[in-house]
């Protein structure tokens, strides 16, 4: 039964989905980073929110870790190349918490215009300062968008009822989007400029990466108030605190900080300066849409094989999955045999895909392929690092559908391309599940791949196949399954054998030996 941690504080929704799916949970919440290391090992998959830091270290203390699920957006606390380099997929769940967090940079939006916080503070320490809140109003006021995705283009539309007029910097913005959202799209300098109150809905990223610095603050329209759900680190804290003194900046509210919790910080205590402790999703709605969804994306994947929303492998949905698994399994065996096969690193690979194959989703299926072609050399590789991995090596990879249906109703190609040319092998399913090899470089066997099996290649010539029963015979090496194949008459053959035990060096020197052997390789899968 698959073991999954929840890390962080969630809905009970997420607890009973996995349980009622056959997962077994462990809610373990608080745990620094010391005590989720020393117990990382026990899990096939670990749920979070933004507490909790899966990093190198943890992944290298969780050799069973399959999938690191988050309930939430952000997935900046977790190390996602260093995940897919392991093979553990990444998944988040991109729309439950997206209005709630718009709500509250709107709230944040009216908490500055009006001073709520300081208003009430004041109020209720019985000053009654009527004239020392005036406030500012909203309506025709610019409105400046610092991303414009899923969070950015809420916020857009609850600011259009407000009748504020929006502006918005977001390099991936599509002229097309900022029409339908009804946003003006502008440099960020030309936001700077001219907006009223700005908004910062980005990912942290390197380019995101203090994008209200020094020097752009030093750009706002003065009197600008500033407005941070997003991520901490998107604001230089010193510098928004000194604009705040200047008067550069009339007010800002941020939810999150560049260290939290943020128990200190330069700003609190700053006149016109709101905080909230990181409570942009924390809504009932919210927490109880990224629980299930979370629970939900993370059982599936662990007991059917489902992918959704995962950030560093293709989704595959419930229903493709269990068809696409037994041509991922051939596919695997395909990639095994060119890996093992191949005398020199390849340079490209295609994966070509006909039939009833042409139909399904490729990615899995050329995952699979490079990680049984990579599992050759490292036992980490898998489908979800091994795309990683191919491109590292500058592997070029090329997947092709052909509509067309040959000799089998489906039927899975590998070529690939090394040194001494390009050579392929192809396979079919039986009876819709069972892998089966059609064809190895040109010549056409078929062959179940399974277990330790050898491969010879000889010329084609009466007798070869008494001599090397003889051999593997003499050396108490029992033959299971034979498979033969030739070009032509007298041209050259394949042999494909199973055999029950492993065929060592010494035996493989002897086949060698035989007259007309041209290769003789042990094969495992
Ligand atoms: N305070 C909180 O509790 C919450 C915070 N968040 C944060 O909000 C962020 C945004 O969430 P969504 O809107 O759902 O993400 P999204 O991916 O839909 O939108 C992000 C937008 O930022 C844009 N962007 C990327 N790089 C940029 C750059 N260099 N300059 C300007 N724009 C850039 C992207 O093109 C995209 O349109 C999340 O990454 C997360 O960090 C999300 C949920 C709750
Ligand atoms: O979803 C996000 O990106 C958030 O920042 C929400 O964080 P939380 O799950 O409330 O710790």
């Amino acid at each position: 039964m698959p073991k999954v941690l929840i890390a962080d504080k969630m809905n009970p929704k997420a607890a009973e989905i996995f349980r009622a799916a056959g997962v077994e949970v462990d809610e373990r919440t608080g745990l620094s980073q010391d005590d989720l290391r020393a117990i990382a090992g026990d899990y096939d998959g670990i749920a979070i929110r933004s507490s909790s830091r899966i990093t190198t270290d943890i992944l290298d203390a969780a050799p069973n870790l399959k999938v690191v699920g988050r309930a939430g957006i952000g997935v900046d606390n977790i190390d996602v190349p260093a995940a897919s380099a392991r093979g553990v997929v990444v998944m988040n769940t991109p729309f439950g918490n997206s209005i709630t967090t718009a709500e509250h940079a709107i709230a944040m939006m009216f908490a500055l215009a009006r001073q709520l916080p300081a208003a009430d503070t004041s109020t209720q320490a019985g000053k009654w300062e009527k004239n020392r809140f005036m406030g500012v109003e909203l309506t025709s006021k610019v409105l400046g968008l610092i991303g414009a995705g899923n969070i950015g283009s809420i916020v857009a539309d609850r600011a259009h009822g407000l009748k504020m007029k929006v502006i918005a910097f977001d390099p991936f913005l599509t002229p097309e989007r900022a029409l339908e959202i009804g946003v003006e799209k502008v440099t960020l300098d030309e936001l700077l400029a001219r907006a009223d109150f700005i908004t910062l809905h980005t990912p942290l990223t390197e380019q995101t990466r203090g994008i209200l610095s020094a020097e752009a603050i030093a750009k706002t329209k003065k009197g600008v108030r500033i407005i941070n759900c997003a991520r901490g680190g998107l604001i230089d804290e010193a510098a928004l605190k000194a604009a705040l003194d200047s008067g550069q900046v009339a007010g800002a509210a941020l939810d999150v900080f560049e260290t939290e919790p943020a128990k200190e910080s330069v700003l609190f205590g700053t006149e016109n300066f709101i905080a909230t402790p990181h409570l942009g999703a924390a809504t009932t709605e919210a927490q109880v849409n990224v629980a299930i969804q979370v629970a939900e994306q993370m059982a599936d994947f662990l007991t059917t094989g489902a992918v959704s929303n995962a950030l560093n492998v293709p989704s595959l949905t419930a229903e493709e999955a269990p068809k696409v698994k037994p041509y991922m399994a051939l596919a695997e065996k395909l990639g095994t045999l060119v890996g093992q096969l191949s005398e020199d690193a390849p340079t490209a690979v295609s994966i070509e895909l006909e039939g009833a194959a042409a139909d399904l989703n490729p990615k899995p299926i050329s995952g699979a392929v490079l990680a049984g072609m990579m599992r050759v050399h490292s036992a980490t590789v898998n489908m979800v690092n091994a795309p990683y991995l191919a491109k590292e090596r500058g592997l070029d990879v090329r997947e092709v559908r052909h509509d067309r249906e040959g000799n089998y109703h489906t039927l899975i190609r590998v070529s690939v391309t090394t040194r001494a040319g390009e050579r392929s092998v192809a396979g079919t399913l039986f009876g819709s599940a069972a892998p089966r090899l059609t064809e190895i470089f040109g010549v056409k066997v078929e062959a179940d791949l399974d277990g330790h099996m050898l491969y010879v290649v000889n010329v084609d010539a009466p007798g070869f196949i008494g001599r090397l029963g003889s051999t593997l015979g003499e050396a108490g090496v029992n033959i299971g399954t034979f498979h033969l194949g030739r070009r032509e008459a007298g041209g050259e053959a394949v042999l494909l054998l199973s055999v029950d035990d492993p065929v060592d060096e010494t035996l493989l020197a002897r086949v060698r030996a035989l007259p007309g052997v041209k290769t003789a390789r042990a094969l495992r899968f």
